[in-house]
């Protein structure tokens, strides 16, 4: 195993979260590769939970699983029907889809549209869940679901309707479609503040925001309410410590939002986590192995000929070393 990190960047098939590419770092460690990949709008403080969780992979590993594969929905993103319809149909048989509402500028229509294709192209007996993303007010989320619901032929969930945690807790309150509390845990000073305030039916847990695989369960303990774990939009080996969160959790009642790598081009990983059955499969921590193209081999005038652009990757040593250096202050 080389010892240096490895910095991987992909185009997106898909728009997504604003972003039209992704980025981030590999480090390697005696258990295997943990990914380093905060979104380039977190400061050095809002990435240190995603540094804790590539050193557990790096240099702990995971705690034992109690499955071996784990169901999972395929994520539309914010796209047109047609593309929406496609998306479903070779997701690798996921029977749940995530699709992304509530997007800046478009029109609930589109997301109506978007919802009538997905439910389409999945059958009277798949499931479908919303992501708004805090997009809404209160007044927007009640009118939205309703609609929504109807053109999705009855929903799963709505992840995250509006910013506040006393707004998801009047949605749930108002309306038949069960909450799920996203942006409100993983951004979120207090995450048990959604459990306090009743304002949630689900909660959604990410393993790099929240610092972690045995983070995340020691939360998914405290707050004893059933969890979906999520992506957050990252290579093969961020996907495989999310899998490692589902696979260790006591209970598992819904599809697990990780199969996002078919919105990368290139994945990280020599074997990408794409679904088959709309499962995926629990790896160990050094199960999966970086792609040839992201060392950039040194030729012998010293330039790096690799896939990945030296700015990008410079930059991402920087950020590295910052999000380092406050880690060690933390434990100093
Ligand atoms: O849950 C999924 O299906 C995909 C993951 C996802 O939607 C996501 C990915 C990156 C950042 C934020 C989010 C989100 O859930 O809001
Ligand atoms: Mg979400």
């Amino acid at each position: 195993m080389s010892d240096s990190p490895l910095v991987y960047s992909t185009p997106l098939r898909s728009r997504f979260r604003g972003l039209t590419t992704r980025d981030g770092v590999l480090l390697p460690g005696v258990a295997g590769w943990g990914e380093f990949s905060p979104f380039w709008d977190y400061d050095a403080p809002t990435s240190l939970p995603w540094l804790r969780a590539a050193l557990e992979t790096a240099e702990r590993g995971w705690p034992r699983p109690l499955r071996d594969r784990i169901p999972v929905n395929v994520t539309v993103p914010a796209v047109g029907p047609e593309r929406a319809h496609e998306i479903v149909t070779r997701s690798g048989g996921c029977t749940t889809a995530k699709v992304k509402v509530a997007e800046r500028g478009q029109s609930l229509r589109e997301a109506q549209a978007r919802l009538e294709a997905v439910r389409d192209a999945l059958g009277p007996a798949g499931r479908i869940r919303i992501d708004a993303n805090a997009g809404w007010d209160l007044e927007e989320a009640l009118a939205a679901l309703a609609v929504l619901d109807r053109a999705a032929g009855g929903l799963e969930y709505v992840e995250q309707p509006c910013p506040s945690v006393a707004d998801l807790a009047h949605v749930r309150r108002a309306q038949h479609v069960p909450v799920a509390a996203d942006e409100s845990i993983r951004r979120a000073e207090d995450p048990l503040a959604v459990k306090r305030a009743e304002a949630a039916d689900i909660v959604v847990l990410k393993v790099q925001p929240l610092g972690g695989v045995r983070a995340c369960l020691d939360l998914a303990e405290q707050v004893e309410l059933p969890v979906v774990v999520s992506s957050a939009l990252e290579s093969s080996f961020g996907i495989a410590a999310g899998l490692a969160l589902a696979a260790a959790l006591p209970e598992l009642p819904h599809a697990c939002g990780l199969a996002t790598v078919h919105l990368f081009e290139r994945d990280a990983a020599t074997t990408p986590l794409l679904p088959t059955d709309g499962t995926l499969p629990v790896l160990g921590a050094g199960d999966l192995t970086p792609r040839e193209g992201l060392a950039g081999s040194v030729d012998p005038d010293g330039h790096h000929p690799g896939e990945v652009d030296p700015a990008l990757r410079r930059a991402w040593l920087t950020r590295l070393q910052e999000v380092r250096a406050l880690a060690g202050e933390g434990r100093g």
